[in-house]
């Protein structure tokens, strides 16, 4: 009985957290499957990391809220032609360069590749490869492999996050092996002044993992996007700017 009334009051709580939240609303308005879509958002807006024909990797990506972010701005799916073209009805010569700017951004978006890997089913995302499986076993590994024949990733993103256990320092740990797997999938795979983006846990080892990324990529900065909640111990390691070449 007491059980019963804990569970209906914290679920009444997460109904009205779930009302609420202006993230969930625009997900919702703008048919994206998560509201986590909005913490990539927010980076590539301010990193300006997605182009037209890029590789990209989603690892940890259902329900697919990210790779329907990654497939319109690699793809040029469903975006808006509104901030193409401010010429003046007979301004030719400016419609003209706009006309051929557009032609060669598709001629690129053509050959944009997007792989999404979870453990969990995804609905088909137009242009989407999806692999279901576990991204840490290395037969998952071989069939991304496999997908980008001799092609190199420009981005790995990481949103895994592992099936919590209630203990703090055991999701931690879990979450700091994922993006270890992540990084090292990412030195495999990663163009030379490629992206690399991903989710941990706090908890006292991030530090360390810092380090190794510090000394792979131009730049590490610490992130906590105004989508994920404050009171989350998520953050994201945003990195550019991959130093080795040997992967090209
Ligand atoms: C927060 S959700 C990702 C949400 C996603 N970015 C979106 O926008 O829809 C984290 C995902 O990581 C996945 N995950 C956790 N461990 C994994 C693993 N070892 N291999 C593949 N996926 C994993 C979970 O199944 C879960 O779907």
């Amino acid at each position: 009985m007491f059980i019963s009334c804990r569970s209906s009051s914290s679920s009444k709580i997460w109904i009205t957290r779930q009302m609420r939240d202006k993230y969930k609303k625009k997900a919702v308005a703008h048919n994206y499957r998560s509201r986590s879509v909005y913490k990539l958002i927010e980076l590539d807006q301010k990193y300006k990391l997605l182009k037209p024909g890029n590789v990209v990797i989603d690892c940890g990506a259902a329900p697919g809220g990210w790779s329907q972010y990654i497939a319109q701005k690699v793809f040029l799916d469903n975006i808006e032609e509104k901030n193409s073209s401010v010429a003046d009805d007979d301004d030719d010569e400016l419609m003209i360069t706009n006309g051929k700017e557009k032609q060669a951004e598709q001629e690129k978006a053509r050959s944009g590749l997007v792989i999404a890997i979870d453990l969990l089913p995804i609905l088909p995302i137009h242009g989407v490869n999806v692999i279901q499986g576990d991204f840490t076993h290395a037969p998952i590994q071989k069939k991304l492999r496999d997908l980008l024949k001799d092609r190199k990733a420009d981005m790995v993103v990481s949103d895994m996050a592992p099936n919590f256990s209630g203990q703090h320092l055991t999701d931690h740990v879990k979450s700091m092996d994922l993006c270890e797997a992540a990084l090292s999938l990412s030195d495999q795979i990663l163009k030379s002044e490629g992206s690399f983006l991903c989710k941990f846990l706090m908890g006292g080892t991030e530090e360390e993992f810092k380090k190794q990324l510090q000394e792979r990529f131009k730049q590490v900065r610490y992130e906590k996007p105004d989508a994920s909640r404050a009171k989350s111990t998520e953050g994201y390691y945003m990195c550019l700017g991959y130093k080795s070449n040997k992967n090209d």
